[in-house]
């Protein structure tokens, strides 16, 4: 991941970020800092200056893009933190932020045209939060994409702040709205507190989910014949998986101090359903002898631990419900893909009590701020250690553990496809109370919030670790093919109980995980992050969720 920041300040001397603030942005970019000072307004009697800082985790394009990239003709500057996989429909080969600084700046052309560089930016599929400097026009271009899976945090007082990630203390910032792209117009303002953002849709068609694609509400007049291995929906799904996942696993280089068949990409891998068949698919397209990492997280729970005195940290966390599920959907990997060097690495350390997740306790609450409840705490916590990759390694062929730190800075999330395809208990309560019609709904409710609501908080906590996190199943034509499903075709709660193989949640899921062999993960239950890893209701059981978090 990298990190981005602008800061538009009142006087000549142009701000850069805080020290502590720099870290921060140094951890999700370590391969470069760079920084551009543009002044804006000397008129004499006012003045006004854009700081823009970027850090680099560099991963296209077979070189070291430097940012803030700056074009040498018009003057412009673009901070870029994503991954454009396709420009106007075509996919991006070379580094993709020059890609897009090309685009922009030639949108814009002699005139600085407001309209061609939003229609620019609208052409970009893949996850992205961004600030662009049209230098001719004075106009500043910054937003995430819209699904949100980039965070971008805006504060505003005597300076004009945006930036990936808030300092410590981590106070007056909010997130950018994934609702659209924003301009300022900055020749207009003397001061920054005038300065006035305008929101431009991403998609002029309201209706749009996510401003992707249009949900396909019907019901069906009677009741459906059941999905089957056979159901076209199925093989749909595998060659949709498959072209997300082709650009997302494919040309990542090899890491610092890598050897080339270390692995590149590790999956965040509770052993259910959603990452095993992403794990799945990924190694028959990834080069053979290139090793996969998959990431287990469980911890010791002292609520657990206090009415289990006599098991060690280590027993208790092998009792964690996605450590067990994680162990058994490696071996099943492992039986079906021998050839893919897979790693299964426990984390964090074994032995590792409950003392050290509180000492990062301060450190994730700043970071995932200003999401601040106990059920934000408890999936942030359970993802950020995950994300550090630090853990005991154990390779199929040797039995036995040893300390290791993955060299995968590409990270995959199953993410996304409970919402797509019927996952969630509520989908099944929505469908005994009121049938298809109340189904629809529910599924129509949790599309149009995908992503949106949790994914600045997960990219802050888990970019910490100069890593990037990649969400397979949230690819824009996958979810577009998706929101056009029919319900039927999703999830099959018409036809439950005996005589089906699998849960009527995520059906077409399930069917594809059986075609791809791995037959127990087909039949695994959703169970959210904060419960199969144990780092909810770490002190008390009573504590809810919604409870805002005391720093
Ligand atoms: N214990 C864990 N260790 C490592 N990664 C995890 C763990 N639990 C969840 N994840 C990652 O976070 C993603 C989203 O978590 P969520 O709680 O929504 O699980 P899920 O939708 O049931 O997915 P899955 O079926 O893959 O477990 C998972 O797909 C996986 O990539
Ligand atoms: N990881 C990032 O966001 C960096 C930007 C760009 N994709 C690059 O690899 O240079």
């Amino acid at each position: 991941m990298c990190g981005i920041h602008a800061a538009i300040s009142a006087d000549a001397d142009c701000h850069k970020p805080s020290p502590g603030l720099e870290q921060r942005l140094r951890n999700r970019g370590p391969d470069h800092l760079g920084v551009v000072e543009v002044p804006l307004r000397q008129d004499g009697e006012s003045s006004l200056c854009l700081t823009l800082t970027s850090t680099v985790l560099s991963l296209r394009g077979g070189h070291l893009a430097k940012q803030p990239l700056r074009d040498a003709e018009s003057g412009s500057v673009l901070c870029w933190n994503g991954e454009a996989w396709k420009l106007g429909g075509k996919p991006v080969e070379g580094n993709d932020g020059e890609a897009v600084l090309s685009l922009l700046t030639a949108a814009s052309g002699e005139l600085g045209d407001e309209d061609s560089v939003l229609h620019a930016l609208r052409s970009i599929e893949g996850p992205f939060a961004f600030i662009f400097l049209d230098k001719s026009a004075k106009r500043l271009f910054y937003g995430r994409d819209r699904l949100g899976r980039r965070s971008l945090l805006l504060k505003r007082g005597d300076e004009f702040l945006l930036s990936s990630v808030a300092e410590a203390p981590a106070k007056g910032w909010a997130e950018v709205e994934a609702d659209g792209c924003y301009t300022i117009q900055l020749g207009e303002a003397s001061s920054p507190m005038d300065l006035m953002p305008t929101r431009h849709d991403w998609d002029q068609n309201k209706s749009l989910v996510s401003s992707i694609g249009a949900f396909n509400a019907t019901v069906p007049a009677a009741v459906t014949p059941p999905l089957t291995g056979q159901s076209p929906s199925v093989e749909h799904l595998r060659g949709h998986l498959t072209e997300s996942l082709r650009p997302r696993v494919l040309n990542v280089p090899t890491p610092p101090m890598a050897e080339t068949s270390d692995a590149r990409v590790a999956v965040l891998f509770s052993g259910g359903l959603d990452c095993t068949v992403l794990a799945r698919i990924a190694s028959d397209i990834m080069p053979s002898g290139q090793a996969i990492d998959l990431i287990n997280v469980a911890f010791e729970n002292p609520r657990i631990a206090s009415q289990n005195t006599k098991l060690s940290t280590a027993e208790l966390c092998e009792l964690c419900p996605d450590r067990v599920t994680g162990r058994r959907s490696f071996a099943e990997l492992s039986a079906v893909c021998p050839d893919r060097p897979w790693r299964f690495v426990t984390a964090p350390q074994v032995n590792v009590p409950y003392e050290e997740t509180r000492a990062h306790r301060a450190e994730l609450i700043d970071l995932m701020y200003p999401h601040n409840t106990e059920m934000d705490l408890s999936i942030a916590c359970a993802l950020y250690f995950a994300a550090r990759g630090q853990g005991m390694g154990q390779v199929d062929s040797r039995p036995d553990a040893e300390p290791y730190s993955t060299t995968a800075r590409v990270l995959l999330s199953g993410l996304g496809a409970d919402e797509l395809f019927g996952g969630y208990v509520r989908h099944a309560t929505a469908f005994t109370r009121s049938g298809y019609p109340g189904l629809v709904d529910e599924l129509k409710l949790d599309v149009g919030r995908l992503g949106k609501r949790n994914l600045g908080r997960d990219d802050r906590v888990m970019a910490h670790w100069g890593r990037e996190v990649r969400f397979p199943y949230l690819d824009e034509d996958l979810v577009r093919w998706a929101i056009e499903l029919p319900a039927w075709e999703k999830c099959d709660f018409d036809n439950q109980g005996a005589g089906c193989d699998f849960d009527p949640e995520k059906r077409v899921l399930r069917l594809l995980a059986d075609r791809l062999g791995i037959r127990s993960v087909a039949a695994e239950k959703k169970r959210a992050i904060q419960f199969g890893a144990r780092t909810a209701k770490m002190e008390s059981g009573r504590v809810k969720g919604t409870t805002l978090i005391l720093a």
